[in-house]
C-alpha cells in the first residue's frame, strides 16, 4: 500500500503559500478547468462509452454539461460568495464591528463513486476550487477508462501539489485515508460513508457524505399518468437505473395500476425502442458483481415487463416487477440497476407509515395534481432532495443544495452550497484600539 503523507504534505505546504485564495487565482483556474474538458471532450465521451456503454448524448448532458454549469455558475457567483459579510455587533459593545469571512478549509480529499464517474468526480473538484484549496481527487477503480481521461487532463493542466489525481482500487482510499487533509468530500455507499467518517474522525477533519438509499415514488390516483410515466421511465432508467437519485421503487394508488402500468410500458419503448437488447445505447452494468447482484432481484413478485438479461454484455433490460411487498428482498436494499418494483396502497397514511419506519431517503418523487397530497406527503416525509410531479431534476439546479439525510448523507453541494461546503466561516469581531 502507498503511502501518501508526501503529497498530503505537499499540498499543505503550497496552500500555506496563500497563493490558491485570491479570487484571480481561482477564476484562472476555474477557467482552465473549462478549456481542459472543452478539449478532451472526445476523450471524456469515448471513455464514458467504454465504461458503461453511455451514448455521447447521455454522457454530454449527465456528465460534462452538468460540470460545465457548475463552472459557469461559479465564475459568475465567485465574486460576492468572496465578499466579507459585515454583520451585526452585540448592542453593549458600541465601538465595534463585525465581519464574517470565507476562508478556505487548506487541503481537500474527494472520494469519487463509478455511475457518473465525470460528473461526480469533478463537481465537488470545481467547489473546493472555488473555495481556495487544494485537492486530491480519487476516482473510482470500476471506470479505468474515465479516471484515466480526468488523470490525465489534471495532470496536463494544474500542478500536483495544487491538484492531483490518485487512481487505485479501494486500497489507495485507505490509505489515503490515513492521511491528514483538512476537509474530506466522498460520494459513494452507506456502508463505505462510515468506513469513511470514522477515518475522517482520527484527525477530526470534517466530511460531506453523498451516499445512497432507497428513494420512493409515488403516483396518486389524480396525477396525469401519461406524463408521470414519460418522466419516471427516464428517470428510472437513465445509466441503466445506477443514479443515486433514481426512483429504487414504485407506489401507486390501486385503481390506477393497471393503466399506469401500461403507460409505462408504452414510455420506455419510446425511450429505448421496441426491442430493448438491440438498443446499442442502453447503458451496461458496471461489473460481474453489480450484474449478479441485480439478476438475483428478478425472481421478486411477478415480471409485468423486461426481464431479459445477457451476463457476456452486462446487460440487464428494463424491468417492471408487479405484487411486491414490504418485506420481498429487493425493498431491503438499494437497488441501483433498471429494475422498478412496484407496490400498490390504498391510502396515504398507509406509505407514510412504512417510509417513515425506513432510513430517510436521498430522494422523493410525487406525482399528484392535488396540493393537498402534495402538502401532506412533503410534511410527513424527511429525505434530502426531490421533485413533484418530476424525477431527477432537482439536482440539475444551482439554486438549489443537494445532499441527502441521515443513512443518505450529511451537507450538500452544487452552486453556493458548494462554496460553503468547502470554506468555513471565519468570525471576526474588530474593536477600536482604546
Ligand atoms: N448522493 C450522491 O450524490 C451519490 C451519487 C452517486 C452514487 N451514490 C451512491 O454510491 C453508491 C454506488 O457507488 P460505489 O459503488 O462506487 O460506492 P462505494 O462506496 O463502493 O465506492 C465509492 C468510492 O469509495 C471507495 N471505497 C470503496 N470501499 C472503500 C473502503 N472500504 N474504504 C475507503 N474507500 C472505499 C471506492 O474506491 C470509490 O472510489 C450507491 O449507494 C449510490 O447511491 C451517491
Amino acid at each position: 500500500m502507498e503511502n501518501y503523507e508526501n503529497l498530503a504534505k505537499r499540498q499543505r505546504t503550497f496552500f500555506k503559500t496563500g497563493q490558491t485564495k485570491p479570487m484571480q487565482y481561482r477564476i484562472d483556474s476555474l477557467n482552465t478547468l473549462q478549456n481542459a474538458i472543452n478539449t478532451n471532450e472526445k476523450e471524456i465521451l469515448a471513455a464514458l462509452r467504454k465504461d458503461l456503454n453511455k451514448s455521447e448524448t447521455e454522457g454530454y448532458a449527465s456528465e460534462i454539461k452538468l460540470v460545465l454549469e457548475e463552472i459557469k455558475y461559479s465564475l459568475e457567483n465567485l465574486k460576492a460568495w468572496m465578499e466579507p459579510k459585515n454583520v451585526e455587533t452585540p448592542v453593549f459593545i458600541t465601538d465595534a464591528s463585525s465581519v464574517i469571512y470565507p476562508e478556505p478549509y487548506g487541503d481537500a480529499l474527494i472520494i469519487a463513486p463509478w455511475n457518473y464517474p465525470f460528473q461526480l468526480a469533478i463537481s465537488p473538484l470545481v467547489g473546493a476550487i472555488a473555495g481556495g484549496n487544494c485537492a486530491v481527487l480519487k476516482p473510482s477503480e470500476f471506470t479505468p477508462a474515465t479516471s484515466g481521461v480526468i488523470s490525465k487532463m489534471i495532470r496536463d493542466n494544474f500542478p500536483e501539489e495544487y491538484i492531483a489525481v490518485v487512481e487505485g482500487e479501494v486500497e489507495t482510499s485507505t490509505a489515503l485515508l490515513k492521511e491528514k487533509f483538512d476537509y474530506i468530500f466522498f460520494t459513494g455507499s452507506t456502508n463505505v460513508g462510515k468506513v469513511v467518517m470514522e477515518a475522517a474522525s482520527k484527525h477530526l477533519t470534517p466530511v460531506t457524505l453523498e451516499l445512497g438509499g432507497k428513494s420512493p415514488c409515488i403516483v396518486h390516483s389524480d396525477a396525469d399518468l401519461a406524463t408521470a410515466a414519460k418522466r419516471i421511465a427516464r428517470g428510472k432508467f437513465l445509466n441503466a437505473g445506477q443514479t443515486c437519485v433514481a426512483p429504487d421503487y414504485l407506489l401507486i394508488q390501486r385503481d390506477v395500476k393497471d393503466q399506469f402500468l401500461s403507460k409505462l410500458k408504452e414510455a420506455i419503448h419510446g425511450l429505448y425502442g421496441e426491442d430493448i437488447s438491440k438498443n446499442p445505447d442502453f447503458p451496461k452494468i458496471v461489473n460481474e458483481k453489480q450484474f449478479n447482484r441485480l439478476s438475483a432481484f428478478l425472481d421478486n413478485g411477478n415480471l409485468y415487463f423486461g426481464g431479459r438479461t445477457d451476463a457476456s454484455r452486462q446487460f440487464i433490460e428494463p424491468t417492471i416487477l408487479d405484487q411486491i411487498t414490504w418485506d420481498d428482498s429487493i425493498m431491503q436494499e438499494e437497488i441501483f440497476g433498471p429494475i422498478l418494483p412496484v407496490i400498490v396502497y390504498d391510502d396515504l397514511n398507509e406509505i407514510i407509515e412504512e417510509i417513515t419506519n425506513r432510513p430517510k431517503p436521498l430522494a422523493f418523487y410525487v406525482f399528484s395534481e392535488s396540493k393537498e397530497v402534495q402538502d401532506e406527503l412533503l410534511s410527513q416525509v424527511s429525505f434530502g432532495g426531490g421533485c413533484i410531479n418530476e424525477t431527477l431534476a432537482h439536482l440539475t439546479s444551482p439554486y438549489l443544495p443537494f445532499g441527502g439525510v441521515g443513512e443518505s448523507g450529511m451537507g450538500s453541494y452544487h452552486g453556493k452550497a458548494s462554496f460553503d461546503t468547502f470554506t468555513h466561516h471565519k468570525s471576526v469581531l474588530k474593536r477600536k484600539a482604546e
